[in-house]
């Protein structure tokens, strides 16, 4: 039983394949095996597990982190309809700081992404009725709770979508330049 694991080319940051058990019945995986991923050289404790519904496509949410040792690492994987989830590299000594990677997670392609601590996230919904489903490595801590405004114009990040649906809190989020200088993530906070 393994994982393929794929990287990105920003340093932690992987898509993650379980194996599929296809039968005439459906399927059946292991969505997450701490030993499976410990042979793979990933070692997170995840503490909380997160389910989000979107109801319609063109929802977006984000994006997100969580400030200073609150940070999370996330697990995030899609189990109904189609997302594409948006990663953004926050750690300031990192080669690929600023950069962010888009990848489709899917019902249908199972694919899940890892992201670790020193990270924004978020993603759009590209289908109705989206079930999100991810680990955290930290507690939600509402009073550190970051978000930089979806459309910023320094991170640039193509969604494929004009005008999506907002959660109130996210049309507000500030722009990246407003907060750089108080973002503090260094590569060390991904250590595992
Ligand atoms: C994230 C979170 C929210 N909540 C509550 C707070 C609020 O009343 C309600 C909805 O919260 P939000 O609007 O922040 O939910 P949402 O916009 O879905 O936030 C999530 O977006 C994605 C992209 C992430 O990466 C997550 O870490 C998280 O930030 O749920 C918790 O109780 N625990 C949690 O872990």
């Amino acid at each position: 039983m393994g994982i393929k694991v794929t990287e990105t080319g920003i340093p932690g940051l992987m898509i993650i394949e379980p194996q599929v058990f296809g039968d005439y019945r459906g399927f059946f995986m292991e969505s997450w095996n701490k030993r499976t991923m410990e042979e793979a050289g990933l070692f997170y404790n995840f503490v909380q597990d997160n389910h989000s519904s979107s109801t319609i496509k063109g929802t977006l949410r984000g994006i997100h982190f969580q400030y200073g040792d609150k940070a999370q690492a996330k697990l995030v994987r899609c189990v109904r309809g189609a997302v594409l989830d948006v990663a953004v590299d926050l750690r300031k000594d990192s080669p690929t700081y600023k950069q962010w990677y888009a990848v489709e997670l899917s019902e249908e392609n199972q694919k899940q992404f890892l992201i670790p601590r020193g990270f924004g996230h978020g993603f759009v919904t590209l289908t109705n009725h989206v079930e999100f489903m991810y680990k955290a490595d930290n507690y939600y801590a509402p009073e550190v709770d970051g978000g930089i405004r979806w459309n910023d114009p320094t991170l640039d990040i193509n969604w494929g979508i004009e005008n999506p649906i907002l959660s109130e809190k996210d049309t507000k989020s500030p722009f990246f330049d407003e907060l750089e200088n108080k973002i503090s993530f260094t590569m060390a906070d991904s250590r595992q």
